[in-house]
């Protein structure tokens, strides 16, 4: 068991709400020191919620929030000095230039003339926009603004950083180049904590998570853990020339765990695909396609709440 000074956020029975509606139902969790912890869970989950109750910027409704062993509701400020928080919409000033930016933020934080200048030029370096640092903000490509708002974020030296849907809007690559500032950040000895709808950015950067849905938390674990304890290790898709593939399930039942209907393909879970796939031709059913691969976190939300993470 870790030692309870390794945990630097917990909540026990943390709840939101707006008016009538439940946005979060009482969710327990703890991240550890140095860990990368993740919210994975469809749009309207309750995740921006509970980040933005760990924030300090929305008030908890109800339950327990402990940030370095302190309440938001009493020690917000003191909380916000060893936070960074990385908003799901950038809110960078684009009539300033880049450095400028990060300037402003140090200020903010009380840091004087000569530590902000050699905060922002490490930051510029590690957000890989040095040579950008006199441009304005606007002509950016929103990789390069998300980079600049994770600069500015830690421009206080947070121990722990919050990141909600880090890489929402970005293509491929410039995913690829924020997960690898990420990982640096990580190494250095950051906690982060951060939301996703992705599940391919909860496995790669996430050392733990908790699945999320309507408000709930459904499942925690490594990501690993996850795949082992809620779906098989492989899956074999196989699509039809049908408008229902549902029509297809009892034809191909038996085969493996457990089949999923999807509305444009069945989803057959097994350990191996490729056997599976040999008792589906054995048994006269002839796919248009089929495709074996490994269980992935979607396979995992797909169990456990019957529907597909990105619709
Ligand atoms: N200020 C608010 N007033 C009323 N309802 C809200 C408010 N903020 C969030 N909600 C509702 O709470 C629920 C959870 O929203 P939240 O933004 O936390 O989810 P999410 O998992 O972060 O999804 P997203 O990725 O879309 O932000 C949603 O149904 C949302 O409409």
């Amino acid at each position: 068991m870790p030692d309870t000074d390794d945990i630097l956020l917990s909540a026990r029975g943390l709840t939101k709400t707006f008016g009538e509606f439940t946005a979060v139902d009482g969710i327990d969790f703890a991240v550890r020191r140095g860990e990368c912890f993740g919210f994975l869970g469809p749009n309207g989950a309750g995740k921006s919620s509970t980040m933005r109750m760990v924030g300090c910027v929305s008030p908890v409704t109800g339950g327990e929030l402990r940030l370095f062993g302190l309440d938001p509701a009493t020690d917000g400020p003191a909380i916000r000095a060893r936070l960074g928080n990385c908003p799901q919409r950038d809110t960078l000033d684009e009539e300033l230039s880049v450095e400028e930016n990060l300037w402003i933020y140090g200020r903010y934080f009380g840091l004087s003339r000569k530590e902000v200048k050699e905060r922002a030029a490490e930051l510029l370096d590690f957000a890989q926009l040095t040579e950008r640092a006199k441009d304005k903000v606007e002509p950016l490509s929103g990789g390069m603004k998300r980079r600049l708002t994770i600069a500015r974020s830690l421009i206080n030296a947070p121990e722990i950083l919050l990141l909600d849907e880090p890489t929402t809007g970005l293509d491929p690559q410039a995913r690829h180049v924020l997960w690898d500032r990420l990982f640096r950040l990580k190494r250095s000895g950051v906690t982060l904590v951060l939301t996703t709808h992705y599940m391919d950015e909860a496995e790669q950067l996430c050392d733990r998570l908790v699945v999320m849905d309507h408000g709930r938390i459904v499942a925690e674990g490594s990501p690993r853990q996850l795949i082992d304890d809620y779906s098989t290790r492989e899956v074999l898709e196989l699509r039809f020339d049908a408008e229902d593939h549902g029509a297809y399930a009892d034809k191909v039942a038996g085969i493996g765990e457990r089949v999923e209907v999807l509305p444009d393909r069945l989803l057959l879970y097994a350990d191996n695909g490729d056997e599976a796939s040999a008792q589906v031709h054995a048994r006269g059913v002839e796919p248009l396609s089929s495709l074996v691969r490994r269980s992935t976190l979607e396979d995992v939300f797909l169990h456990l709440t019957g529907r597909t993470l990105v619709d």
